[in-house]
């Protein structure tokens, strides 16, 4: 169906754009005929509709992608990389594209959009690779005239629950892998997001990867619990993989208990970022600034708790403070953006309740605090809150706004202690020259990523993924993230005769 809408921003290439979810080689809408409206967060105007696929559409994708399957599953790995090396290819040259729509879903200033895609092309290169390099062992048991051995098979039809704030990377990400592993997928895009997706399964399609193999069911954010509990329980999928909240994790994790599925779980951060004495406070700022203001600060390795020891404190502050304050808010395709708005009115709401709990529990705010209402749009200050304990909001759950917590600390003992304390386990960075205590560090933080002297950690190659509340399994990096795919088969061998 052609959207009723005027598109705000031009494309190179107008087809690859659908307003309709994709099942197999078909574009189509919900059962029940619903849309709903892709808002700009930039504006707060819908440029958009999408089909708001409800619980009853499931069986029909799932389906799909299980006659997709019994194909695909028996296609030669050197077949599946040339479609995904086809795919990277494709999506190459839809960058601009791609580009501007990230940023019209997301509200991210377009710099960061090609970010994102420069990112999100690591996996589809990352994962063509792989595709080849899935195998078994064989060994010699202690019983003798055996030989043992496993090979390695695609578990099936995989769910992707994907979240709003890396639309392309998230999605890649999961599917990268699925496709290598020799698994067809039904992804479920985020309300927010859903155009991108629909693109990649365009690009998909030309690429020549078999329909059925990539589907993508669009909905809105009433109907996300009860399509999503359908994916997870449909007897055809075997696999689900989920990237979001803690909470909503939880649920997935007991929707998905029932039939006993495979599931990777990327949830809720909380991430502590600890400073020394003896850093080097201009590496550390520079990899704060990006870090912490990347897509105003909606990522889940975002540094939410800026642990800051107490003889560079006041100087550390001081420096974030200045530079934060030549941050220029707009919309995300204005040139000279350089932080866009929060993707959701909700993440307004929540920014706004942290920091008005920091400040009455008697935080300082140095910079910013309130929405910018000076505009539509779901905008919020860059903002430095300064003097935060562990009896604040913030302390204990994800902020995911633009909102600098800085915390003075005295020793390496109480900075661990401090960054430990969260039922959370995603990501920790630490800056200091001190290479005793670094190592100290990657052994002691309770995190599944450790940055040491870096800010930036994600890459197709890094295998991701929390410990403790933030989930388990782990995406990207080498074998780990295919074999989130597949099944292991033992076989036995009892061999006859001499030898
Ligand atoms: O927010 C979650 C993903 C962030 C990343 O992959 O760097």
């Amino acid at each position: 169906m052609a959207t009723q809408y005027q598109l705000p921003f031009q494309l190179a290439d107008s087809s690859l754009v659908h307003f309709d979810s994709c099942v197999g080689d078909k574009w189509v809408g919900a059962k029940s005929g619903q849309r709903f409206e892709v808002l700009d967060p930039g504006t707060d105007k819908a440029w958009a509709s999408c089909p708001a696929n409800s619980a009853d559409d499931v069986p029909a994708a799932a389906e799909t992608a299980h006659a997709a399957f019994e194909q695909y599953r028996k296609v030669n790995p050197r077949q599946r990389a040339k479609w995904l090396l086809k795919w990277y290819e494709l999506t190459v040259a839809a960058r601009d594209d791609l580009a501007q729509i990230i940023t019209h879903e997301t509200g991210k200033p377009l710099a960061e959009a090609y970010g994102e895609l420069e990112y999100s092309l690591g996996f589809l290169w990352w994962f063509t690779g792989e595709a080849e390099r899935i195998h078994g062992s064989v060994s010699v048991p202690a019983a003798p005239n055996r030989r043992l051995f496993t090979i390695k098979q695609p578990i099936g039809v995989a769910a992707a629950l994907v979240p709003w704030n890396f639309p392309v990377a998230m999605v890649l990400r999961k599917v990268g892998a699925a496709l290598a592993a020799g698994c067809t997928i039904v992804v479920k895009p985020s309300p927010e997001t859903p155009v991108s997706s629909l693109v990649l399964a365009e690009l998909a399609q030309r690429a020549g990867i078999p329909a059925g193999v990539f589907n993508v069911l669009t909905t809105d954010l009433e109907n996300t619990p009860a399509l999503s509990e359908a994916l997870c329980k449909h007897p055809l999928v075997k696999k689900v993989t989920f990237t979001g909240s803690t909470r909503v994790g939880k649920l997935v994790a007991t929707h998905c208990a029932q039939g006993l599925k495979k599931l990777t779980l990327e949830l809720g951060g909380n991430c502590p970022f600890i400073v020394f004495d003896d850093a080097n406070l201009d590496q550390a700022l520079d990899q704060l600034m990006t870090l912490k203001w990347r897509h105003a600060g909606q990522a889940c390795i975002t540094a939410n708790r800026i642990y800051v020891q107490a003889g560079i404190y006041d100087r550390f502050a001081a420096l974030l403070k200045e530079r934060t304050a030549a941050i220029v808010v707009g919309h995300g395709a204005s040139a000279g953006t350089t932080m866009g708005p929060l993707t959701t009115p909700r993440g307004i709401d929540k920014a706004s309740a942290q920091v008005e709990d920091a400040r009455r529990r008697g935080a300082d705010v140095l910079l910013g605090g309130k929405p910018l209402t000076s505009r539509p749009g779901y905008f919020f200050e860059p903002t430095i809150l300064s003097g935060m304990t562990a009896d604040m909001q913030i302390s204990h759950e994800e902020s995911f706004a633009p909102i600098a917590a800085l915390y003075r600390f005295e020793t390496e003992d109480e900075a661990v202690q401090l960054a430990n304390a969260t039922s959370m386990g995603l990501a920790s960075y630490a800056f200091t020259k001190n290479i005793d205590r670094m190592w100290r560090l990657l052994e002691n933080l309770e995190a599944g990523m450790i940055g040491m002297n870096t800010g930036n950690q994600s890459a197709a190659e890094a295998p991701f993924g929390g410990i403790k509340e933030s989930g388990y399994g782990k995406e990207s990096g080498k074998e780990v993230a295919v074999n989130e795919y597949l099944v292991t088969k033992t076989g036995t061998l009892t061999i006859e005769g001499q030898y």
